[in-house]
């Protein structure tokens, strides 16, 4: 690692995970100079670099020569491709691998890259844009107490962290919070397409779920009680929340968040398998 702040190359930086984690570090103070952003479309790239003020490349190969860190952000089926492609230019030069994708395991990595790259698997969620994220780690061989602390200080900027033990522990990681914001826009989507169904103008029950969705999400992590205490709070004995709620349970909404976590990661390991075949 360099004395300054470590030169940060995402490949697939203006796609939805690598910009949300650009724009999170920039808004942490991280400085735009050390940050590249690479990609395949040009003009996506442009917007970006112009919207971001970061370096954008769409010759990916010029842009990582003399990268501190390199994040692996493109989708996992374009992957395999980008690493093999990686692996000669990275001959003699030991930069720190940071992989955002679901569902391809080190081994993988260490096939297509070589096994003297330092890597770290990150499972980080879009919230990260707003420094919100909840982002998973897991080290792999060769990873130094240096490569975590630059790995804690990129996760940190953009949210919190968490190191799992095992790697198979991304998986549930996924579950829990990279897929997660979509669970609850999914949840914020019903009951506004609802509030619209009982007549509300489209605007206001937006304004109305998502300041509801934040305060609640904001009481939770301000309270010393637990969530099942708090959701009580709101009910009162033979009330209307209590009404709502007892629909909820007995359309199982317990079991089917169960079943989706359990399917989501499911699918992590499915895909792992998959690169096998
Ligand atoms: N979207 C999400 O909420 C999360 C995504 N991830 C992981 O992050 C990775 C990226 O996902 P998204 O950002 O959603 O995808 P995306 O499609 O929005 O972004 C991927 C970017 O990679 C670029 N790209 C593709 N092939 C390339 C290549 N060979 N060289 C350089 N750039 C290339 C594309 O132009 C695109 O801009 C995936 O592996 C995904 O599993 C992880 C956690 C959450
Ligand atoms: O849906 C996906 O596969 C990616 C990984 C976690 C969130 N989005």
């Amino acid at each position: 690692m360099t004395a300054t702040d470590p030169k940060i190359v995402f490949i697939g930086g203006a796609g939805n995970m690598g910009g949300a984690v650009i724009g999170g570090l920039l808004a942490a103070g991280y400085p735009a100079d050390r940050i590249v952003a690479t990609g395949r479309d040009p003009q996506k790239l442009a917007a970006f670099a112009k919207c971001h003020g970061v370096a954008a490349h769409s010759d990916t190969l010029a842009a990582i020569g003399d990268a501190d860190v390199i994040v692996l952000s493109v989708k996992p089926q374009a992957m395999r491709d980008l690493c093999t492609g990686l692996r000669s230019h990275l001959d003699g030069h030991n930069p720190l691998i940071i992989s955002f994708a679901a569902g391809i395991p080190l081994a993988a990595y260490r096939r297509w890259l070589g096994e003297h790259l330092p890597i770290v698997r990150a499972m980080p969620n879009t919230p990260a844009l707003v420094q919100t994220g909840a982002t998973g780690l897991y080290a792999g061989a060769g990873v130094t107490a240096e490569h975590r602390a630059i790995t804690e200080r990129i996760a940190n900027a953009v949210g919190i962290f968490l190191w799992v033990r095992e790697e198979c522990e991304i998986n549930q990681i996924i579950a829990v919070a990279g897929s997660a914001p979509a669970y609850f826009f999914l949840f914020m989507e019903a009951m506004i397409e609802a509030s619209v169904a009982s007549g509300f103008a489209r605007a206001d029950a937006e304004r109305l779920v998502l300041q509801t969705a934040l305060g609640a999400a904001k009481l939770a992590m301000a309270s010393e009680e637990d969530v099942a205490k708090l959701k009580r709070n709101v009910m009162s004995p033979g009330g209307t929340t209590e009404c709502a709620v007892k629909r909820f349970e007995q359309g199982g909404l317990f079991h089917l968040v169960a079943e989706a976590m359990r399917d989501c990661a499911e699918r992590a390991s499915e895909m792992e398998r998959e690169l096998d075949r």
